[in-house]
């Protein structure tokens, strides 16, 4: 299993942590486990499962004895050698998620650690073993087999085998107080209930029981919540699970399982939604992630109290104010490269479908008109495309459509490499009045708004074809259907649009509705299955990068600072707006605090500076809380 390295020790007074098993550390239930391999081939299986999990869940409710419960259980199960032996050679692969994160602190304190469990040594001393916990620190029943494999049962002498066995075990050791017992079922309750430990906490991470949690002192939604509510030096310096994520607009699940698989809690919604929707629902998260349709203002984040970053799943990020973001210290990361190859296909696979009139010919040949002819029909090969905007998209484009033995010539407005035979021309008038098909790839910047009208048009050439897969703003669509309408285009394909639905509910409108020549696609010139894989990995990836060691590689509007993790280390990340004298008030500030700087790192933009301070863990924490006093700071956080 994945797990990490890190830094976690208890100081001398700390407690003694007593973990249960089954639900705790692994995310099942051992006899259930059991059941499904002993009971593989039973005809009776199914009964014999649903009784089990049934004489489980009485148990761990206490509506049942515990003793009580295994007994009949072990009865229904039919269990041999070989299905222990194999439940144990995988439960490494069943340890709970926030365990494996936390694998250190295990390690680290294995002292003054314990696992209690009603189950079996077999199948627990895997997991013990990979968390340093020795033996002599593993509680549990301990089977009996006959002389050809069978388990006949449990050792009896074994106080875990009976009634308040929890307690009764813990009580025979003598430890040392105060004692925090862990655990989701009834029997774990009971170990503080019975007074043989000082705090329980009732572990949900894989089932929340409210019988157990109306009793527990406190529940712990995850390892982390645990060691942050003990007081003890997490893996992370603030439970990962309260840090909450917002991802809008159908992110692809890929990114949910990323994220929520390092910590996080993560909520999703299907469409976008407007300014005022997503100020109520901004309030409290951490991270928003979004897709193009929605608009991350200045409004917005004005009512944004915990945000940390905007992820865009997409490459477009002109519907974010990237400074007022900045100002806020808010980290804004895209997905820049993801979905391009699918952007190009398309581009490629409406020309082609342009050029041969498929649309209309398909639209007549479902009202039932064959139209068999080749007039006005004609290949790709041998025409000039011209490229308006060569960059990730446009330069790949070209290289394909070189491919297909177009003639490229492109226009940009910053000096881009000519990619293979493609022609940059200087002017864009040039490129207009030569290609027989003219396609968008410029980004979206306030400033391209409205860029293509009815000039440009009229300087093409009489029935050459348009395509926008860009942005719906940069072209005045009322020019675009009078162009069409006209004949001066012999046909436009149209990706994206100034108004767009916010939803798959909501209706569309638009000039070019109903026009012949004129192929319409809901923007889905990125949307592949493919596409939306990589951007949820990509972009989820940048997150946890940034959240987990402040690195802002791909950001696009703080300064980009690549890092690696923080070990043997506390990390200080601070934001700041870019003015004198910031960095020399924070070294002063610094030195007050009695910091031993291991490592620093400074970068900045016209607009902000960004500081990475490693330090030795021996420090004052009250006095770093000056590092946010200083003028100019943006945001500050702590990570370790
Ligand atoms: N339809 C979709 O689903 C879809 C999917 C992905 C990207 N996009 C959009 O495609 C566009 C291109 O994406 P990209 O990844 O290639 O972006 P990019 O930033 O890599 O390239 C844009 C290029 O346009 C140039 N440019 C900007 N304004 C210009 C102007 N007025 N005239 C000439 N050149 C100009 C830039 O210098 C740059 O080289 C973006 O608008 C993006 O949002 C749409
Ligand atoms: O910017 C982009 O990547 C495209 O416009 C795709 O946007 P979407 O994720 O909303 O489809």
């Amino acid at each position: 299993m994945g797990y990490r390295a890190g830094m976690i020790s208890l100081n001398a007074d700390a407690p003694v942590f007593v973990f249960d098993f089954d639900s705790t550390l692994v995310r099942i239930e051992t006899l259930e486990a059991l059941a499904e391999l002993s009971l593989a081939a039973a005809p009776d299986a199914e009964e014999r499962k649903a009784k089990i999990a049934e004489l489980t869940e009485q148990a761990m409710n206490g509506h049942l004895g515990f003793g009580e419960a295994l007994q009949q259980r072990l009865a229904l199960l039919g269990l041999r050698r070989e299905h222990v032996e194999a439940l144990a050679d995988r439960i490494l692969d069943e340890a709970t998620i926030s365990v494996r994160r936390n694998v250190d602190f295990f390690e680290r304190n294995a002292e003054r650690i314990y696992i209690m469990s009603g189950g079996f040594t077999e199948v627990i001393a895997p997991l013990a073993a990979r968390l340093g916990i020795a033996p002599d620190h593993v509680l549990a029943n301990d089977l009996v087999y006959d002389a050809d494999g069978r388990v006949t049962g449990v050792d009896e002498a074994n106080p875990l085998a009976r009634e308040n066995g929890k307690p009764t075990t813990i009580n025979s050791l003598n430890l040392e107080r105060p004692i925090v017992m862990v655990g989701d079922g009834w029997n774990d309750a009971e170990v503080k209930l019975s007074g043989a430990a000082d705090r329980f906490y009732a572990f949900t991470e894989i089932v929340s029981r409210p019988k157990v949690v109306e009793v527990a002192d406190a529940v712990a939604s995850s390892m982390d919540e645990l060691l942050f509510a003990e007081g003890v030096s997490g893996r992370w310096s603030y439970p990962r699970n309260r840090i909450k994520m917002l991802l809008l607009e159908n992110i692809h699940p890929a990114a949910v399982e990323r994220l929520e698989e390092a910590g996080y809690s993560v909520d999703t919604m299907k469409g976008a939604l407007d300014e005022d929707d997503l100020i109520e629902a901004i309030k409290g998260v951490h991270v928003l992630g979004i897709r193009s349709k929605t608009t991350v203002t200045k409004r917005v984040l004005e009512h944004a109290d915990r945000l940390m970053a905007v992820a865009a799943f997409c490459i477009g990020t002109n519907q974010i104010d990237l400074d007022a973001c900045a100002d806020k210290g808010v980290a804004v990361f895209n997905a820049p490269f993801s979905n391009t190859r699918s952007v190009v296909e398309l581009a490629l696979g409406l020309m082609v479908v342009m050029m041969r009139d498929v649309a209309d010919k398909s639209r007549q040949m479902h009202q039932g008109i064959w139209n068999k002819s080749a007039t006005g029909s004609r290949e790709v090969r041998g025409k000039t495309l011209g490229i308006i905007g060569y960059g990730a998209i446009g330069s790949q484009l070209s290289v394909l459509a070189e491919n297909l033995g177009m003639r490229v010539l492109f226009y940009d407005l910053n000096e881009r490499l000519a990619l293979g035979n493609a022609r940059r021309v200087r002017k864009l008038d040039d490129l207009l009045a030569e290609s027989d098909v003219v396609t968008l790839h410029v980004d979206g910047r306030k400033d391209n708004a409205n860029i293509f009208g009815r000039d440009q048009f009229a300087k093409m050439k009489h029935g050459a074809l348009f395509l926008n897969l860009a942005r719906g703003h940069i072209v005045d669509v009322d020019a675009l259907a009078d162009a069409v309408k006209s004949g001066r285009l012999g046909g436009a394909a149209v990706d994206v649009f100034p108004e767009e639905p916010r939803t798959n509910s909501d209706p569309f409108d638009s000039p070019l509705i109903g026009l012949d020549k004129v192929i319409l696609t809901p923007h889905v010139g990125g949307s592949t299955e493919e596409a939306q894989e990589a951007i949820a990995e990509f972009a989820a990836e940048r997150l946890l990068n940034y959240l987990n060691r402040g690195d802002t590689t791909f950001c696009v509007n703080l300064p980009n600072v690549q890092l690696a993790d923080v070990t043997r280390a506390h990390r200080l990340l601070h934001i700041h707006k870019n003015q004198p004298g910031v960095l020399a008030e924070l070294n002063r500030a610094l030195s007050e605090a009695g910091l031993n700087i291991l490592g620093q790192h400074l970068k900045t933009d016209e607009r902000t500076g960004y500081v990475i301070i490693d330090v030795d863990r021996d420090y004052d924490r009250e006095a770093v809380k000056a590092l946010k006093q200083i003028p100019g700071t943006v945001k500050f956080r702590m990570l370790h």
